[in-house]
């Protein structure tokens, strides 16, 4: 297909995209629309040496120990949506809703705590800055391109400058009052900005202070953004699917629940039962197959390549389609577009049978950083609803996906609640 000047082809043959997750440095992302560029840079998007360096002082942070320090800012969001739900279903002991924004709410207030701890307030603020930038720039992108029109000083473009400069005063203030606590040996490393300028001090003392090693301030205020962007949907996607899909099919949501009360009862989850949920991974990673919040990864090529069945020439843009793979009958068999949890029950290898055909985190040395940070939020967040209610889809639901920047639910996800 064309977009606009570019050429693109999809490529859904599993040993091509093994390769093309395999050698990332021959195959980099493109070039980022500038308007998406204000939105967020960060690790997602460099190439090369930068994009090494970053990941390897990101990475730490998403440690499974990390995580598990984490998991009290997890519960601490998640039970508050169950409690307001619970005020909304106590009149009748059942009530409708449309659970779609409270799943955003949920996942934006984890990424505001664990991002910033402490500075959780400040950094809810930053982050409602951020929705409002991401639908400008969306309104934006959708319009006519006239190249230049950013620079000209429309309503609009002053609009996103303005809310730019709150973004970036906000975070610089968050940044500097924790460097400084690091300096005077208070500051904490339970969350991820802690993590970041840890990891970030490490690296510096490790490598001397040359030019060019560890991260600028600068730099930290990018990867904070990108956490909002790459971690706040996507998640809240995965929940509301997985919601869906557990209404229905009755029959998992109650294997789900026996399992839940099986291993928790009544009691808060921890992370040794979280990571011992069974047939809750199981759903998470069918509902992540049936529907994967970001619907198709692309990729450049900048020099001839021979691909198994054709070869292509420099220029051309790739597209890894991702739900297409997903349901791909003659990888997955004739049942690929059906809810079946269970061929995920010896892992995701012998599901695939090793073959890349499932990539909901992308693959590769750029796998997706927060795969187990959103795993354990789904877990808990699933575990918390199925610990307090049973559910079912309202007549009122229509059902559309939709691709926005991932894949949503068009018109809401309008669910029945049943105190348990
Ligand atoms: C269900 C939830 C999520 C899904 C489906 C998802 C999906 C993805 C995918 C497909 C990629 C690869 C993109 C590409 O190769 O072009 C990616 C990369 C990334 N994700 Fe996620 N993601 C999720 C949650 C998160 C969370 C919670 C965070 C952080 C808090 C996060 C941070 C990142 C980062 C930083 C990258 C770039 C990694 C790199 O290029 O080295 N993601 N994600």
């Amino acid at each position: 297909m064309w977009i606009g000047p570019t050429p693109r082809v999809n490529i859904t043959n599993p040993e091509d995209l093994k390769d093309i997750f395999t050698k990332h440095e021959d195959f980099p992302k493109p070039a980022l629309n500038p308007l998406v560029k204000l939105l967020a840079t960060g690790l997602a998007n460099y190439e090369g040496d930068k994009w090494a360096k970053h990941r390897r002082i990101v990475n730490p942070a998403f440690h499974s120990e990390k995580l598990k320090r984490m998991l009290p800012s997890f519960y601490q969001s998640c039970s508050e949506m169950i409690e307001e739900w619970e005020s909304l279903v106590s009149k009748d002991s059942s009530c409708e809703l449309d659970v779609w924004p409270y799943l955003q709410n949920v996942t934006a207030d984890v990424i505001s705590r664990t991002s910033f701890g402490s500075s959780y307030k400040e950094g809810r603020e930053i982050f409602q800055l951020l929705k409002v930038q991401t639908e400008l720039a969306i309104k934006t992108i959708q319009s006519v391109y006239i190249p230049g029109r950013r620079f000209l000083p429309t309503k609009m473009n002053k609009r996103m400058k303005g809310v730019d400069k709150k973004i970036r005063e906000l975070l610089m203030g968050i940044i500097n009052k924790r460097e400084e606590a690091i300096k005077a040996g208070k500051a904490t490393k339970d969350d991820l900005l802690g993590l970041l300028l840890d990891s970030n001090f490490k690296e510096i003392k490790e490598h001397g202070n040359k030019r060019k090693v560890g991260m600028s301030t600068q730099d930290v205020l990018e990867e904070c953004k990108l956490f909002y962007f790459a971690g706040q949907e996507t998640t809240s996607v995965l929940l509301v699917w997985t919601m869906v899909l557990l209404s229905e099919n009755q029959n998992w949501q109650d294997r789900a629940r026996e399992e839940v009360l099986q291993v928790f009862g009544g009691n808060k989850p921890d992370f040794d039962g979280l990571n011992h949920l069974k047939v809750v991974t199981m759903i998470l990673l069918e509902a992540l197959r049936l529907y994967p919040p970001v619907v198709m990864l692309t990729r450049m090529i900048h020099k001839k390549t021979q691909f198994v069945e054709f070869s292509l020439p420099a220029g051309v843009e790739i597209s890894l389609p991702t739900v297409l793979v997903h349901h791909d009958k003659e990888l997955w068999c004739d049942d690929a577009t059906q809810f079946k949890p269970e061929r995920f029950s010896d892992g995701v290898s012998k599901a695939t049978k090793n073959k890349l055909i499932y990539f909901p985190f992308g693959g590769g040395a750029r796998i997706c950083i927060g795969q187990n940070f959103a795993m354990m939020e789904a877990k808990l967040a699933l575990a918390l609803i199925l610990q307090h209610f049973t559910f079912e889809l309202s007549p009122s639901y229509a059902h559309a996906p939709s691709r926005k920047l991932t894949l949503q639910p068009q018109f809401g996800a309008h669910i029945i609640l049943h105190k348990l």
